[in-house]
């Protein structure tokens, strides 16, 4: 897993792009290599017919033996909780250890709690929770609190649709408040929060521009279904040159001796406390990991 320091609550771990990778697709694993996302979820769930789900954990059990992700997040996501799948799924995540396990369609704190008492035995693995169903949404505060070893909420827009009869449209408009609760409770509980799959891969546009309205809502990174999506994803994610420049106009500003002790400044017309001093701080930081692994690769 990668890590940047963080001086604020929520962790500033790099999840711009967190690609999903049918685990019955042998052809998909052995892309995952070369590709730049920052995290691969290893899909047992949905994108596995029921029948198929036996050789979908074989070939994870090959995967993790013969070829390690190196430098990226390894999330398993298993069949629903209660699920006829899901024992031997967990089983699965114990016996290979991955950074995560991604929980599909919880519905309440309780869902979370069972999960982390299945996966006692490694502690070590975190748990990523799918927030996409009606009382999921509704229970998201609650949700997010359950266990020390949740770690981050990702939406799932297209369950969500179902569950609700909210029809699928650019912009999203409907679903804003149900969306902004998910990112609010995460942040309220120091969680990272990852958006929604955008299903028309050939729209480039399309994708763009439900990027940049993630970002702007707050999210961490994209759920993705396709390796095009990747570097829009890692792009719209990242820290632009205009944010990184004013992060280090305001670190520079408070490193004046004038300012040591001052909690609040006047830079070219705008107040500018601590808090956002915090803030270039937490930015810059992700900077710094985002430069030395493009230069360590
Ligand atoms: C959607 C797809 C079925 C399309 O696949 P395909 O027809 O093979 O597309 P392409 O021909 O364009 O593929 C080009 C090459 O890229 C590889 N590929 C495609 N997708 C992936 C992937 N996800 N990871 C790695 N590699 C991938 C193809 O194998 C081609 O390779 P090559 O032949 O060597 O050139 C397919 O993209 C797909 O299955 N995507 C993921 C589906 C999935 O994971 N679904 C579950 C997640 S969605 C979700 O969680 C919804 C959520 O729960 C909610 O409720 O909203
Ligand atoms: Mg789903």
């Amino acid at each position: 897993m990668t890590t940047v320091s963080s001086p604020t609550s929520h962790s500033a771990r790099i999840r711009r792009s967190c690609l999903s990778v049918p685990a019955i697709n042998q052809r998909a694993l052995d892309k995952t290599h070369g590709l730049d996302c920052d995290v691969v979820i290893f899909d047992l769930e949905d994108s596995v017919f029921p029948e198929k789900k036996g050789e979908a954990r074989d070939n994870l059990r090959r995967f993790f033996r013969q070829t390690p992700l190196e430098g990226r997040e390894a999330v398993i996501r298993t069949n629903a909780i209660g699920s006829e799948f899901q024992r031997a799924d967990i089983d699965l995540v114990l016996e290979l250890a991955p950074d995560a396990v991604l929980l599909p369609k919880v519905d309440g704190p309780q869902d979370i709690r069972e999960a982390a008492d299945l996966a006692a035995a490694s502690p070590g693995v975190r748990l990523w929770a799918m927030m996409e169903t009606a009382k999921g949404v509704l229970n998201a505060a609650a949700i997010a609190a359950a266990d020390a070893r949740l770690d981050c909420l990702v939406l799932g827009l297209n369950d969500l649709r179902k569950d609700t009869g909210v029809p699928s449209e650019h912009g999203r408009t409907y679903l804003v408040p149900w969306i902004m609760q998910v990112v609010l409770a995460a942040r309220a509980h120091g969680l990272d929060v990852i958006d929604s799959v955008f299903n028309d891969f050939w729209d480039t546009d399309g994708f763009a521009a439900e990027c940049s309205q993630g970002r702007a809502m707050g999210f961490d990174g994209k759920m993705l279904i396709h390796p095009a999506q990747i570097e829009g994803a890692n792009q719209a994610f990242s820290p632009s040159a205009e944010a990184i420049a004013e992060a280090e106009a305001i670190v520079t500003a408070f490193a004046d001796p004038a300012a040591r002790d001052l909690n609040v400044i006047n830079m070219n017309g705008q107040m500018v406390e601590r808090l956002h001093l915090e803030q270039a701080e937490r930015l810059l930081a992700k900077t710094r990991h985002l430069t030395n692994r493009k230069t360590t690769a």
